[in-house]
C-alpha cells in the first residue's frame, strides 16, 4: 500500500536510558519526555514551531500527570498552540504514536508532528489502597463536618497498605518474564541462544557508540552520556552463569542477563510531510511506508503473550505486496531474547503459518546479520513506551546512511499486543 502522501522521517531524540533506581531515580516522567523533546526542537530548530501535533505516551502513568505530552510541549519551547496529548498501547505505545502521527500527515490532516513514549520504574506511580480511596471519597461527599467525621473514622490500619504497579498481566497474574519462559518452552527455545543474543545485542551497541552513531540521536540527561546497561566487555560465560529468575527450575532459561532490565528513559520522533520538511531545510532520513497492529489471545486462546508481532507482520507483507525476506534491516524489539527467537521461530514453522497465520507457505527464515544491527533493548534497555522511538529513530539513520533501503520493525507489548512497521528510502 502506498500511502496518499509520503511521510518523512526527519530524525529523533532521546535522552540515554537509564537502569531504574539510579541516574534518574527521582527524574519524573515529565522531565525525562521534556528534555527528549527540547533536545529535538534544539537539534531541528523548532522553537516556536506550531506542529500538527505531538503524541506520546507513559506505561506507568501518574494520575497528576493526566495529559502528559501536553504539559511536556506546554514546558518546552514550541508554540503552546501544538495540540498534544497521550497514548498508551504498552511496550508499543512510541511506534503506535508513530502510526497515528504518520497516517494523518499522509492523509494531509496535519503537516508534521512528534511521537514517542517515556517511561520510568523508578518514579512509578503508587497508588492509596483501594478501601482507603473509596472511604476518602465518600469524606468527599460528605455535607457536614460530623458526615466526613464518620466517613474517616472508618479508616483501619489494613487500609494504610499501599496498592503497588506491578510488572504483570492483570488477567493472568503472571508476569511478562514468567509468560516468556512459557513460550520459550513451548518454541524450545535454548537457553545458549538467549545469551547469544544478548551478546550480540551489547556487542554491537558498544560498537555504535564507538563509531558514534548515537551521536545526532541522543543528548545526555542528568549526566549520562550512553546507556547505562550497556556492558561493552559483556562476557558469554558470565552470562552462562546466571540463574534463571522467573522460573527458577530446571526449565528456567530467562535472566537478568538475557531479559532487559527495568528501565528509565525517553524518546521522540518527529515526522513530517516532505513539503515541510524541504521548506524548513530539514533532513529527510527515510520513509513511513505502513504500519500495523494486532493482539492474540492469550488468556483463552493457546497463544503466547507476546506473540502478537508474529500476526501483524504477514499482514503488514500482505497488504504492501512484500516477502519477509525483501527487507535490507529488521529491527526486532529485543523484550527478551527468547521473545525474538519465538517469533523467528514461529514465521519459519510451516504448521503454525498455516494454522496460525492462514498461510500456504511459511514466511520463512531472515538473515541474522541484518536484525539488530546496532543493538537492541537487551543491550539499550527498555522504558517501556520509549523504546518504539529509539527503534524508529535508529532505523531511519540506517536506511539513510545506506542511501537506500527498506526496513520492518517488530515490537511485542504487553497484553498479548504487537505493532508493527515498514520504513524505507
Ligand atoms: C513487551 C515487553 O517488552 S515485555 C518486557 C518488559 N520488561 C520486563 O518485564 C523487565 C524484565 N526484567 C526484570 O524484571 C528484571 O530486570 C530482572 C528480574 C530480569 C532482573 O532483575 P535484578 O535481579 O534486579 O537484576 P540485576 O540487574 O540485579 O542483575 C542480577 C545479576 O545479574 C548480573 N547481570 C545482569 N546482566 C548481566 C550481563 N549481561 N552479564 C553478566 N551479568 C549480568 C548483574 O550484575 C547482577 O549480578 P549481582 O547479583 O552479582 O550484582
Amino acid at each position: 500500500m502506498t500511502p496518499p502522501r509520503r511521510v518523512a522521517i526527519v530524525g529523533g531524540n532521546r535522552i540515554p536510558f537509564a537502569r531504574s533506581n539510579t541516574v534518574y531515580a527521582t527524574a519524573s516522567n515529565q522531565a525525562m519526555l521534556t528534555s527528549a523533546l527540547e533536545g529535538l526542537i534544539e537539534r531541528y530548530n523548532l522553537h516556536g514551531e506550531r506542529l500538527g501535533e505531538v503524541v506520546a505516551g507513559a506505561v506507568l502513568k501518574h494520575s497528576r500527570d493526566f495529559n502528559l505530552t501536553r504539559e511536556c510541549v506546554l514546558g518546552s519551547r514550541l508554540a503552546p498552540e501544538t495540540p498534544a496529548y497521550d497514548l498508551q498501547q504498552a511496550c508499543g505505545t512510541g511506534l503506535e504514536a508513530a502510526l497515528l502521527v504518520a497516517n494523518k500527515i499522509a492523509l494531509g490532516q496535519i503537516e508534521c508532528g512528534i511521537a514517542g513514549g517515556v517511561d520510568t520504574t523508578s518514579d512509578a506511580p503508587i497508588g492509596v489502597n483501594e478501601g482507603l480511596r473509596k472511604i476518602l471519597l465518600q469524606a468527599n461527599r460528605g455535607k457536614s463536618t460530623g458526615d466526613k467525621l464518620k466517613a474517616l473514622l472508618q479508616i483501619r490500619p489494613r487500609h494504610l497498605a499501599p496498592s503497588l504497579p506491578r510488572n504483570g498481566e492483570p488477567r493472568t497474574g503472571l508476569s511478562m518474564g514468567q509468560h516468556c519462559e512459557l513460550m520459550a518452552q513451548h518454541w524450545a527455545i535454548p537457553r545458549d541462544e538467549q545469551d547469544q543474543l544478548a551478546v550480540e545485542s551489547h556487542r554491537k551497541l558498544a560498537a555504535a557508540y564507538a563509531e558514534g552513531w548515537q551521536d545526532d540521536l541522543l543528548t545526555p540527561f542528568l549526566g549520562l552520556t550512553r546507556d547505562q546497561n550497556l556492558r561493552p566487555d559483556i562476557d558469554l560465560e558470565k552470562l552462562a552463569g546466571l540463574k534463571p529468575v522467573f522460573e527458577r527450575g530446571a526449565r528456567g532459561t530467562l535472566t537478568a542477563g538475557n531479559s532487559t532490565p527495568l528501565t528509565d528513559g525517553a524518546s521522540l520522533v518527529l515526522l513530517a510531510s516532505e513539503d515541510w520538511a524541504k521548506a524548513r531545510g530539514l533532513p529527510i532520513l527515510a520513509y513511513w511506508r505502513d504500519g500495523e497492529a494486532a493482539a492474540v489471545d492469550f488468556v483463552k486462546g493457546a497463544e503466547g503473550l507476546l506473540m502478537a508481532p508474529v500476526y501483524a507482520v504477514p499482514r503488514l507483507l500482505a497488504r504492501n505486496g512484500l516477502r519477509l525476506q525483501d527487507f535490507d534491516y529488521y529491527e526486532i524489539h529485543e523484550a527478551f531474547a527468547a521473545q525474538v527467537l519465538c517469533t523467528l521461530k514461529a514465521w519459519e514453522d510451516a504448521e503454525y503459518c498455516r494454522t496460525r497465520l492462514g498461510l500456504e507457505q511459511p514466511l520463512g527464515a531472515i538473515d541474522r546479520e541484518r536484525m539488530n544491527v546496532k543493538g537492541s533493548s537487551l543491550a539499550a534497555g527498555h522504558p517501556f513506551a520509549a523504546t518504539g522511538g529509539r527503534i524508529v529513530a535508529n532505523l531511519a539513520k540506517l536506511l539513510a546512511v545506506a542511501g537506500e533501503g527498506r526496513g520492518l520493525i517488530s515490537i511485542c507489548a504487553a497484553g498479548g499486543q504487537g505493532v508493527t512497521a515498514i520504513l524505507e528510502r
